[in-house]
């Protein structure tokens, strides 16, 4: 009988990829503190735009639910990122000289339609396992680059508030939650079977466009 797939075997399938969307130029340059301004800033304000996005997918990913049950576990995916973390972000970006005002009269720039409309489309023609499989890369991917970069020591560095954020037990604690849900609509899964190649290819597509996200800060510059 060949195994079950898990969270993990899907980051195992896309490594190399999963390996640039974590170590990538931008979240090295946040790291040692050198990323310039305006790509910090732009990357601030497409997040914003995703993350108003990322609250529609979890939206749809209560739609998409068969169970009360399962819809249980989708809403609060909804509530805490339109109450808690785009509020958080908000209140961040005004720190960079950015309001919301501001950021709601912005324009998408490509990578942010191209990440975000994969993610929704995902989820419209799958079923709830296709649309979690494109949504998890985002959270499990910036609580591990949250981890890598809090055993970083630097002084002055102006990113360090936007660090400790990823790095702080309410993200990691959240992270998990998401990538335990996949393990759950997952767990019939066979590890050799065409399904899981499916769900694989898609969180694949979602570890590219979470790179060409980073890369669209770091062309500013
Ligand atoms: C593009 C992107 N990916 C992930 C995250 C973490 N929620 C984010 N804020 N933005």
């Amino acid at each position: 009988m060949t195994r079950k797939a898990t969270y993990q075997d899907l980051i195992e399938y896309c490594k190399t990829d999963w390996q640039q969307y974590i170590e990538h130029d931008f979240v090295k340059k946040l790291a040692d503190g050198s990323l310039s301004m305006a790509c910090f800033k732009h990357y601030l304000q497409q997040d914003y735009l995703f993350l108003k996005h990322y609250a529609r997918a979890y939206a749809l990913a209560v739609y998409k639910s068969p169970t009360l049950d399962l819809m249980r576990k989708s809403l609060p995916g909804v509530t805490s990122l339109v109450l808690e973390e785009i509020s958080l972000h908000i209140d961040y970006c005004k720190d960079w000289g950015l309001n919301e005002a501001d950021l709601e009269a912005l324009d998408e720039d490509v990578a942010t339609v191209a990440y975000t409309r994969y993610v929704l489309d995902k989820g419209m023609q799958g079923e709830l396992a296709d649309l979690y499989a494109a949504l998890v890369p985002c959270a499990i991917g910036y609580a591990h680059i949250g981890q890598n970069l809090s055993k970083i020591q630097t002084i002055n560095n102006p990113y360090q508030s936007w660090i400790d954020i990823y790095a702080g037990e309410d993200y990691q604690k959240v992270a998990q939650q998401q990538a335990d849900f996949l393990d759950q609509l997952i767990s019939e899964v066979s590890i050799d079977s065409q399904r899981f190649n499916q769900l694989a290819d898609a969180f694949k597509t979602a570890t590219r466009m979470e790179i060409a996200f980073w890369q669209q800060g770091l062309n500013q510059q």
